[in-house]
């Protein structure tokens, strides 16, 4: 019982940071959905070990909420065009035309090294009408995925697959409007192995700490040859805090300009021994 009083309290204390901050829009389903995965991760974690957390406060908030700022990076792109994401359900009760609401959830999102889901089971939550991909190549963290995906009642594609892979496969290659990483591999062999998958005009968001995206072995400046071979640019970053965290995080935001040339992403593995 106390347990329940105790998730209870957090997962309000959440919701009103993530609305207050990341999100405008967290329905009774969008907390009901969090729950279940949160749930699930417990569960599944004693046994496979799928994610490091301390404590479930830093579950909700190191993971979850910083996943939910891939949800904000999204929609604020989307903006821009004029495009909002949150808009579906409120133009569906004015009754909008057909071929609008096909457009818009025609995005194909792909979260890449996607671990036990994070940030794309998060940014699926809060952007329900967004076509997900999961690519994930330890095959016990795609079990859960699969397990997650049924209880949250997705129809996400869970890709069991190196993305070196995936990226020289025509079914997969440029097919992406967002490309989503976190804490998967330094900048450099991170974008070799996310922008082929990516449209000419998409977008690659990849989470970091501040200091990882401003250090010379890790950030930016180590990744300019890669950008070079890779046809991206960075387009922009969003600086962010966590409650409780006292490291700057960011969110770096990359776009394609022109076709990446077949030769990338080279085979399995060489990207992160031999970075562009
Ligand atoms: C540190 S975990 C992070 C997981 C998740 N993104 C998160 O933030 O919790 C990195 C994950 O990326 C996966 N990964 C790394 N390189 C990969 C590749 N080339 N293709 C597919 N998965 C990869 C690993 O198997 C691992 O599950």
């Amino acid at each position: 019982m106390s347990d329940f009083i105790e998730n209870e309290t957090l997962f309000t204390e959440f919701e009103h940071y993530a609305v207050k901050n990341v999100i405008p829009f967290f329905s009774k389903e969008t907390r009901k959905k969090f729950e279940t995965y949160f749930y699930e991760l417990n569960k599944w974690n004693k046994k496979f070990n799928l994610i490091s957390f301390k404590n479930i406060r830093d579950l909700v908030y190191r993971h979850f909420c910083d996943s939910l700022y891939s949800a904000k990076a999204i929609s604020d792109i989307l903006t821009v065009y004029r495009l909002s994401i949150y808009s579906k359900r409120k133009r569906k009760r004015e009754g909008a035309g057909r071929k609008q609401k096909s457009a818009e959830s025609a995005f194909k999102v792909a979260d890449l090294g996607t671990g036990s889901g994070m940030p794309g089971i998060p940014v699926k939550i809060a952007l329900p009408c967004i076509k997900l991909t999961l690519i994930e190549s330890i095959t016990k963290k795609c079990r859960f995925l699969n397990n997650i995906n049924n209880k949250l009642g997705f129809n996400t594609e869970i890709l069991n697959k190196r993305a070196e892979e995936i990226g020289q496969n025509t079914s997969y290659r440029q097919q992406y409007d967002f490309i989503l990483s976190r804490a998967v591999s330094k900048l450099s062999p991170n974008l070799e192995i996310s922008i082929p998958l990516l449209k000419i005009g998409g977008y690659f968001i990849v989470h970091k700490t501040k200091k990882s995206a401003e250090s010379s072995k890790d950030g930016l400046q180590s990744a300019e040859n890669a950008l070079k071979h890779l046809g991206a640019k960075l387009e922009r970053t969003i600086y962010y805090n966590l409650p409780e965290y006292e490291s700057d995080y960011c969110i770096l935001i990359f776009k394609k300009h022109k076709d990446t040339p077949a030769n990338f992403p080279r085979k399995s593995g060489i990207p992160e021994k031999n970075p562009l």
